[in-house]
């Protein structure tokens, strides 16, 4: 066995890296002359310019590009060995294979080898040998490689904590990933971005993310039990066994809001990997429709609801996110395909054209969307003529054609005949605009449907992967568009508990019966917040399944108010105790935005910044928000003010409690203002 003793490994963590060093030298090297070689081939093609053929200017800037080429990665090479320098490896295998010799396997963000002694000094938490630190406890082991199964011995198992090059600490364990060091990476302070977790990554959290063969995968865990995290780290790692085919670009995530996006961006370039593109459903949305339609935001509706209620919206919202309505959009589209096409006898000259012949080529491109068949049926019909007269056709006889065969359908326009669907419903009044024929959220994708099975649109073949996160807050037609434009492998996660609209929530069933291939797992530790925070939130939404992860902290505090000033000025002492407490960020998270803007213009001389549906980053410090548009952050303090039972009374307020009290780790607070305990919600009295 290599390094055995503490002393030792702290010799061999020097040692390794020295190497680095040496390799970033090296690669330094090859990144200059590169460089330099790539201005002196500019510089000769600048000066003979005048004097080079097509051919020669071709070739010169392939050989350009190739350079080029060759020095990105030598330049990424260089950034990746500069960070492993600063965290080498965090684990440490040894591992003896049933024929063959013992093999000390340390495992870090990216492999290192040493190209004097040809060895593996560092492997990728990614590669298949690196599966069984988080698999296996020491005994029997194996992991799968392309060529096959290797199964063997785990003889030692070690955990370090490196930073800035130092060991901070070395731990010894027998059992799967040691609790300790976990208790330690979750009682840390919350970053302003999310933290990457390959060191900690849980043997089922593993299972997501190295599940190659899933066409679609479905994540349904509880608050905190690292789904977001888990999805990132399933792109890294998809991106690094299948990184002949996929890069970064070819990846899609669908993200619920900008801040959001911004928060987790900053885990994949951790891991070694670029950026990847990211969209949010309205975005989609509005370039789907080609941004002819004016619409409600999914933000806008769900404020709707909050600050009114209104049971014919909320009948509309509950009605369109059934399975049932995209059963019933399908009938319709059936129904117009069969009832639609009407009798109408077609002279061109002196030919009649039978209309069972016309019917008969419409049906026979069932392939094609409806509204894009009469180009089809018009050159048959023209084609028909011709073979009757023996004579090609004049122009005003092909006029005729072009515009009598359309006009054989009953409308033409998609939206038309999305309104037409309500009638033959029997239900015109779900179908509502607001003003200025702003149309409601409810309505968006239905129409993108129409839009999709009645003309066609074109589908995202160049994404190789799609990610959907907060899935329980988009309905079966939203997925019924997504799994249409997206043919790609999809890895799709939520929380059914934390669904900003009740009214049209998703659970892991429903959208699997859009996706009926689909895998799903269910992520049941809850590993944000203390045990304390995670037992209170329970008390709001109760999941019998879920575990809380044994990591103790202070109780939350329910603190009643005389009035609302006197709310006020706790808020401001907590405030005061959060700047001395070594936190580094505390949420103030409201239900809605008006109440967010109250605070806001109260506390504003203390340094908060309020989060709106506009903004676009995420930041260390105070905020204030609502519920809604904390979903997926999460603060080391959080404060819930307004906590009464006439502000929280619904279905939908009950969630954003759920969401604003799942996103505190370390301390949670609610305020509220009472004259009577019985102002108190009922699930805290
Ligand atoms: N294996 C792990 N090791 C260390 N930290 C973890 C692990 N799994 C999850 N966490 C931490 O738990 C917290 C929650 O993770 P994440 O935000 O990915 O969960 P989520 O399920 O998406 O949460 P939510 O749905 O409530 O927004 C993060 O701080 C994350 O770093």
């Amino acid at each position: 066995m290599i390094n055995p003793s503490e002393l030792e490994e702290r010799e061999y963590l020097e040692e390794i890296k020295e190497k680095l060093l040496l390799a970033i030298r090296r690669v330094n090297d090859s990144v200059k002359q590169y460089s330099a070689e790539l201005r002196q081939s500019k510089e000769y093609i600048h000066e003979h310019q005048s004097g080079m053929d097509e051919a020669d200017m071709v070739a010169a800037g392939q050989s350009i590009n190739r350079m080029a080429s060759i020095g990105e990665s030598a330049a990424l090479r260089k950034r990746k060995l500069i960070k492993l320098s600063s965290s080498p490896y965090f684990g440490r295998i040894d591992f003896a294979p049933d024929n063959g010799q013992e093999l000390p396997v340390y495992i870090g963000i990216y492999t290192f080898t040493d190209e004097t002694q040809r060895a593996t000094l560092i492997y990728d938490w990614r590669a298949p040998i690196s599966s069984m630190f988080y698999d296996f406890e020491l005994g029997e082991g194996w992991y799968t490689t392309p060529s096959g199964k290797v199964t063997g011995r785990i003889l030692l198992k070690r955990q370090y904590k490196i930073q800035d090059g130092r060991m901070d600490y070395m731990i010894e364990n027998a059992v799967s990933i040691h609790d300790d060091i976990l208790q330690k990476e979750l009682s840390k302070s919350a970053d302003d971005k999310m933290r990457n977790i390959v060191a900690t990554i849980q043997r089922d959290q593993n299972a997501v993310i190295r599940n190659e063969t899933a066409p679609v995968m479905i994540i349904q865990g509880v608050a905190g039990s690292g789904k977001t995290s888990i999805a990132l780290h399933r792109i890294a790692f998809l991106l690094y066994r299948f990184r002949e085919t996929i890069t970064s670009k070819d990846i899609l995530i669908i993200s619920p809001n900008k801040v959001f996006a911004d928060y987790i961006s900053n885990v994949l370039p951790e891991l070694g990997e670029e950026q990847i593109p990211e969209m949010e459903m309205e975005e989609l949305a509005a370039d789907l429709l080609e941004n002819k339609y004016r619409f409600q935001t999914f933000f806008q509706q769900v404020s709707e609801l909050l600050e009114k209620h209104d049971a014919g919206f909320i009948e509309r919202i509950r009605l369109k996110s059934s399975f049932e309505f995209l059963s019933k959009l399908n009938q319709y589209l059936i129904y117009i395909e069969n009832n639609y096409f009407t009798f109408a006898e077609l002279q061109v000259g002196k030919t009649i054209v039978p209309f069972p012949f016309i019917l008969e080529r419409f049906k026979a491109y069932h392939r094609i969307p409806l509204l894009k068949r009469f180009p089809e049926v018009v050159k048959d019909v023209q084609n028909f003529v011709r073979d009757s007269t023996q004579r090609k056709l004049t122009g005003q006889e092909k006029a005729k054609i072009w515009e009598a065969i359309p006009r054989m359908f009953k409308m033409n326009d998609v939206f038309d005949l999305y309104r037409d669907f309500y009638r033959w419903l029997g239900k015109e009044d779900l179908f509502k605009t607001k003003h200025g024929g702003v149309l409601e959220y409810a309505d968006v994708f239905p129409l993108i449907y129409f839009k999709l099975r009645l003309e066609g649109l074109q589908p995202f073949d160049h994404v190789k992967h799609l990610l959907v996160d907060e899935m329980q807050d988009y309905t079966p037609v939203q997925y019924a568009v997504l799994s249409r434009l997206f043919k790609c492998k999809k890895t799709i996660l939520g929380d059914v508990s934390q669904t900003v609209n009740p009214y049209s929530a998703s659970s892991a069933d429903t959208i699997q019966q859009v996706f009926p291939q689909a895998d799903t797992v269910k992520l049941l530790r809850s590993y944000r917040s203390t045990y304390e925070i995670t037992a209170f939130a329970q008390r709001i939404i109760h999941n019998p399944d879920l575990i809380a992860m044994e990591r103790h902290g202070q109780v939350p505090d329910l603190i009643g108010c005389q009035s609302n000033a006197e709310e006020v000025e706790v808020i401001k002492k907590m405030i005061a105790a959060f700047k001395t407490s070594g936190y580094h960020s505390l949420g103030i998270i409201c239900k809605t935005h008006q109440q967010a803007k109250f605070l806001n213009d109260e506390l504003k001389s203390l340094g908060v910044h309020l989060l709106t549906a506009d903004s676009t980053a995420f930041k260390e410090g105070i905020t204030i928000t609502t519920a809604h548009l904390s979903k997926g952050l999460e603060f080391d303090q959080v404060i819930v003010p307004f906590v009464s039972s006439r502000n929280y009374q619904s279905d939908v307020d009950m969630k954003m409690l759920y969401i604003a009290c799942t996103r505190a780790m370390h301390q949670l607070t609610l305020t509220f203002t009472t004259s009577s305990p019985a102002n108190l919600i009922p699930a805290f009295s």
